[in-house]
């Protein structure tokens, strides 16, 4: 048979032929594209590997090195022992030396990072600088001589900020950030990157790379997440004063799983330039940097030193506000709201009673508690979820290909990232009739993608009359400030935080509005908490889970947060000191 075109004929011979060449070219093509994709996935794996090693490595010659050049240990614990005014004061009048401050914290962090694996690597330029400090003479600046710890995505020059993620090895920064910049300013000296979760979206401490961090108090259990290396060291206390980054609850999630107390500014406060994320286009519940430290007077001392000219000119986004002592050191007696539960799942009885113990302490010192409702939780959580996955979590898979996916996120990865969206709305509909839970639908159909631009301008209507409705909420009551559960349990076994996500609200809603919030431990988990959690209601497949992972918890650290409207961190601060100077005081009476 013959086709007949216009310019020449086909026959069945050259018609056998094209379909062969076809077909080889087909084969070849997805056989190429099998192997590259495998290829790639090799070549990944083996970066790893090697960054793993190096890390490893890094670790143990400073270790080795402080053999040699360590302190005694009595002097060694001394300087550790020091709450962060004493170890400031005595920096300041040359009663210690920064070279001695800064081994003491190396040894210590190189100590416990052997079993908690907190460290991702030492800096070690901070030798040096310790080394100039000592030989400085005339007027000292404020961080002079205090060693500084660093969530691996804080920029650091000549250092990669992979956020876990295979992708970004051997991407070492051109620059530090600003913070880093205004805090060697000020005197401090970087010494210890720590460890974080895959992507930090996550409130989990693992990621090929560097692997698991564990919690201090509890090894089987873990630090949170994702500034999931700076609240295990410091409370393991390998560290005074550390960075992290906060976009549902980063900052304040290893606060509460590890007992340290940390602050979470509003976006704008101070600089957020030069850290790692990989979604930073999603502005509308942007992420927050801010310091965690062993003690208040550490955040304070941190905040009054970064809120300077210095950095103001680094970064001239940030409003020039320097830090405000008269209202931080203010007495004035405040209307406080209080919260045990934010009207999606209840927080543990620990949780619960860490809240009910400062609101006495608070009304004792004058001040007056209201019961303060939230204001539609399930709109917080859906508004996160449209503002960070908004693009249907492309940024995260395409951040993620060919990259080994750790375990403790392959459920967030798979089913929130990755998986279509019917399949999405199938989990949905299981969360809701299984689970009797209508909010992870919610999230989940936002994480499948915003389809248009005006749908798009609605989210961002949507959130400003949410945060509008807060406010209003808070004006109607007359209050000044806010305090709510550190979070919504204590420490669980490691790998298992997706199994109660919906938690991170108790967190995420200060994200959503951008107010300040700042956590304080005040309390450990007691036998009495423990037996109390059997009544613990259980009406959605979180609340079960959450009864569950949270047996066996007695002695677990126990936060509180302390919030207020924007741009009000010394309120927050404030707030944080006196109750935290109640609980020494109570302490040391009984
Ligand atoms: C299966 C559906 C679940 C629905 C219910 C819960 C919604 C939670 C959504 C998403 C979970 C996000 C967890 C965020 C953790 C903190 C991240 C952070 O702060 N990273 C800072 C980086 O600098």
């Amino acid at each position: 048979m013959k086709f007949k075109f216009s310019s020449f004929e086909v026959d069945d011979g050259m018609l056998h032929s094209a379909a062969v060449i076809t077909a080889a070219t087909f084969s070849c093509l997805m056989s190429g594209f099998v192997l590259q994709n495998i290829w790639r996935k090799y070549i990944v794996r083996q970066r790893i590997k090697r960054r793993r090693e190096e890390s490893k490595l890094s670790i143990q010659k400073m270790g080795d090195y402080l053999m040699q050049h360590g302190l005694s240990v009595d002097k060694r614990n001394i300087i550790l022992d020091m709450p962060m005014a004493e170890l400031q004061r005595k920096l300041q009048n040359g009663s210690l030396k920064a070279l001695d401050v800064l081994r003491a914290y190396q040894s210590k962090a190189i100590e416990v990072t052997k079993d908690l694996n907190c460290v991702v690597e030492p800096i070690w330029e901070a030798e040096e600088q310790a080394i100039a400090c000592d030989f400085m003479t005339g007027k000292k600046s404020p961080l002079h001589g205090i060693p500084v710890s660093l969530k691996e995505n804080y920029h650091v020059q000549g250092y990669d900020s992979t956020g876990g993620m295979a992708k970004f090895i051997d991407c070492p920064q051109p620059d530090d950030n600003v913070i880093v910049k205004t805090l060697k300013e000020q005197g401090a000296i970087p010494f210890m990157r720590t460890n974080l979760p895959q992507t930090m979206m996550v409130y989990e401490s693992s990621n090929p790379i560097y692997g698991e961090t564990r919690n201090p108090h509890d090894p089987k259990r873990g630090p949170g997440g994702s500034s999931s290396g700076e609240g295990c060291l410091i409370g393991a206390g390998g560290s005074v004063l550390g960075f992290g980054t906060d976009i549902g609850g980063s900052l304040r999630i290893p606060a509460h799983m590890c007992g340290v107390c940390c602050l979470k500014p509003t976006v704008g406060r101070i600089s957020t330039e030069g850290t790692h994320e990989v979604h930073k286009g999603a502005t509308l519940v942007p992420g927050a940097t801010g310091p965690l430290s062993r003690d208040v007077d550490g955040l304070v001392l941190a905040m009054k030193s970064l809120l300077v000219s210095h950095m103001f000119e680094l970064d001239r986004s940030v409003p020039p506000i320097p830090f405000r002592p008269e209202i931080y050191e203010d007495h004035r007696p405040l209307r406080i709201g209080y919260f045990h539960d934010i009207g999606y799942m209840p927080s543990v009885p620990a949780c619960e009673r860490g809240v009910r113990e400062v609101r006495e302490i608070l009304e004792k010192n004058g001040h007056t508690l209201i019961e303060f409702k939230v204001p539609r939780v399930d709109k917080a959580l859906e508004l996160f979820a449209q503002c960070v996955f908004g693009d249907g979590c492309k940024t995260f898979t395409d951040a993620l290909k060919y990259d080994v996916v750790d375990p403790s996120f392959k459920l967030t990865y798979f089913l929130i990232h990755q998986a279509p969206e019917w399949l999405k709305r199938v989990a949905g509909f299981f969360y809701r009739t299984v689970g009797h839970d209508p909010i992870p639908k919610k999230v989940l159909v936002a994480a499948a993608g915003i389809k248009s631009v005006s749908k798009w301008w609605g989210v961002v209507e949507d959130l400003q009359a949410y945060r509008k409705k807060f406010e209003m909420e808070m004006r109607a009551n007359k209050l000044d400030a806010i305090i709510s559960p550190g979070f919504a349990y204590a420490a669980i076994p490691l790998g298992k935080a997706f199994l109660t996500v919906g938690a991170v609200a108790y967190t995420n809603l200060y994200n959503v509005i951008n107010y300040p919030a700042g956590s304080l431990p005040v309390t450990k988990v007691t036998e009495e908490d423990e037996k109390l959690l059997e009544n613990y209601p259980t009406k959605t497949l979180y609340a079960k889970n959450i009864k569950k992972l949270s047996k066996g918890s007695v002695g677990l650290p126990i936060n509180v947060q302390f919030v207020a409207p924007p741009y009000q961190e010394e309120l927050v601060l404030r707030l944080m000191k006196e109750v935290e100077t109640s609980i020494k005081l109570g302490e040391r009476h009984s």
